[in-house]
């Protein structure tokens, strides 16, 4: 038995925890997968990596709208694979050495799950390894789910830890499901030239969103994909050449490849937290409360492992406060999930905080709101935009601003201002009067969302 002043167990977020005031502590660091953790290898950066790229052929292939000539000569599937995994490879190796190697750290590359209160075993290439610590900090994240439809088929599929190391683009794929992973996959692949069919059950793309930016995002996916809603999967046969989905009414689908995107679950089966005492929800989220701590004395909880958020800004966040938390019991920091932004990194690009109209209205605001085109700023009429929106929610009778919805170029970036302006109070009236907008910056079509707004 090893004992450690802290366990920490998943190397995403969890890896951020040893901060300097654990210099003259003893570490043990415990990751079953690649190191790194999700967003660094089979997450934001490499996705967002294939979307540049995808965003630079769709820019060629537009070109001519503005006057422009240019054709698209073809994409090098391999070279925009191996820059990606040429930049992110060397950072997750460097990062395990740094731990393998640390001084007051222990790297245990294998599996770990509790036997006992704050008392762990880790299997490390078939050996047991019992691990005990003062704190254990559990940042275990979510894995991809896969319908047992899907697996019980025996036809060959990807998900989103697979589908960015292949070795050919299929001439055409088939995506399962339509929400984060499914919208940015499929506008990388489309782009790049793969003939794009999403398949999904419900009655509209990104149904998480605003409804106006989800109805009018699906309405935009049918112009670029072959788009099935309503569209549960009644079978699924095919080989390694070529799958086939079965729909309701009759419909078919083709495809030489099938990404399965439906969702991703806390990892938390496998580690026996009834031993530990700690509790979970009904998703398999760990129960924390708002400074990270579990049920059981001494173990922490943060990310995927437990938040209603699988956002990396928000595991994040969450760690810097449990990094804070585990060194100073008595000035403990809470978790701030107030305001959570989110950006969809698909084509177009959309990005939201705050609340949508349907949960404002629900929360029993006197709602108002207003879609501010694009295309009808100065910099939208230099896009040629028609399609792109900013959507600002406030409450009429106060002029608080309560939630704003881009779809658009840089829809992420745009919601920026919004972000800070509910995190430190701002209203309507003092966001828009109160301050300068670059003329003619893209940033006009909020500010004239916001003066838009028919306030009491
Ligand atoms: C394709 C994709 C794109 C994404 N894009 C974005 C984006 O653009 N922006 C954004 O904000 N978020 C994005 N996310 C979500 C983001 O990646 C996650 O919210 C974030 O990485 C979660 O961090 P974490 O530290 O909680 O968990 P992770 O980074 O998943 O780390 C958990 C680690 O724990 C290890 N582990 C699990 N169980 C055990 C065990 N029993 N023993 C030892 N080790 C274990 C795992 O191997 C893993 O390495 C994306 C996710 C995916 C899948
Ligand atoms: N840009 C980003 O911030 C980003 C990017 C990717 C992923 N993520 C995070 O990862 C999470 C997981 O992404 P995701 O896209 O897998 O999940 P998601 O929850 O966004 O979407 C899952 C989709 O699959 C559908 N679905 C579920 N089960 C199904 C089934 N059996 N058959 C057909 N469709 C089914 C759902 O209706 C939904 O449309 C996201 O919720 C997000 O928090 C974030």
């Amino acid at each position: 038995m090893t004992h450690y002043d802290l366990a920490i167990v998943g190397t995403g977020s969890g890896n951020s925890l040893v901060t300097p005031d654990f210099d003259d502590k003893r570490v043990a660091i415990i990751e079953k997968g690649i190191f790194g953790g999700t967003c660094l290898n089979v997450g934001c950066i490499p996705t967002k990596m294939f979307v540049y790229a995808a965003e630079v052929a769709l820019s060629v292939r537009d070109a001519a709208r503005y006057g422009v000539d240019a054709t698209l000569d073809g994409v090098r599937w391999r070279d925009i694979r191996d820059r990606v995994f040429g930049r992110i490879d060397p950072i997750a190796q460097g990062g395990k050495d740094y731990r393998v190697n640390g001084l007051n750290t222990t790297a245990y590359l294998g599996t770990a799950r509790f036997t006992g209160p704050r008392e762990l075993a880790v299997e490390v290439d078939g050996e047991t390894h019992p691990v005990t610590a003062d704190q254990i900090v559990l940042s275990v994240g979510a894995h991809a789910v896969v319908p047992e439809m899907v697996t019980q088929s025996g036809v060959p599929y990807q998900t989103s830890d697979t589908i960015m190391r292949i070795d050919e683009l299929p001439a055409s794929m088939v995506i399962l499901g339509g929400g984060f992973i499914s919208s940015e996959f499929a506008h990388v692949f489309s782009a790049l030239g793969v003939d794009v069919t999403v398949v999904t059950r419900g009655p509209a793309l990104l149904r998480a969103e605003d409804r106006e930016i989800s109805e009018a995002f699906t309405e935009l996916a049918t112009r670029q994909w072959t788009v099935h809603l309503d569209a549960p999967v009644e079978k699924i046969s095919g080989d390694a050449r070529s799958v086939t989905l079965s729909l309701p009414e009759g419909r078919r689908v083709e495809a030489e490849m099938l990404l399965v995107a439906t969702g991703r679950e806390p990892s938390t089966a496998g580690l026996a937290l009834d031993k530990a005492g700690v509790r979970t929800h009904d998703d398999g989220r760990i129960v924390v409360d708002e400074f990270g701590r579990t049920d059981a004395d001494g173990v922490w909880s943060l990310g995927d492992a437990s938040s209603e958020h699988q956002l990396k800004h928000v595991a994040n966040h969450e760690a810097r406060a449990v990094a804070h938390n585990l060194t100073h019991p008595g000035d403990l920091r809470a978790f701030d999930h107030r305001y959570v932004p989110s950006a969809v990194f698909t084509h177009p690009q959309i990005a939201s905080v705050g609340l949508t109209e349907q949960e404002a209205r629900e929360a029993g605001h006197d709602v108002v709101t207003k879609t501010q085109k694009y295309g009808d700023v100065a910099y939208g009429w230099a896009m040629e935009d028609q399609t792109s929106i900013a959507k600002v929610v406030a409450d009429r009778a106060t002029g608080q601003l309560l939630g704003a919805h881009f779809m658009g170029p840089d829809a992420s970036t745009l919601v920026q201002p919004v972000i800070q302006a509910l995190s430190f109070g701002l209203g309507v009236r003092e966001m828009a009067r109160g301050q300068y907008w670059i003329h003619p910056a893209l940033t006009e079509v909020l500010e004239n969302a916001l003066l838009g707004l028919d306030l009491d």
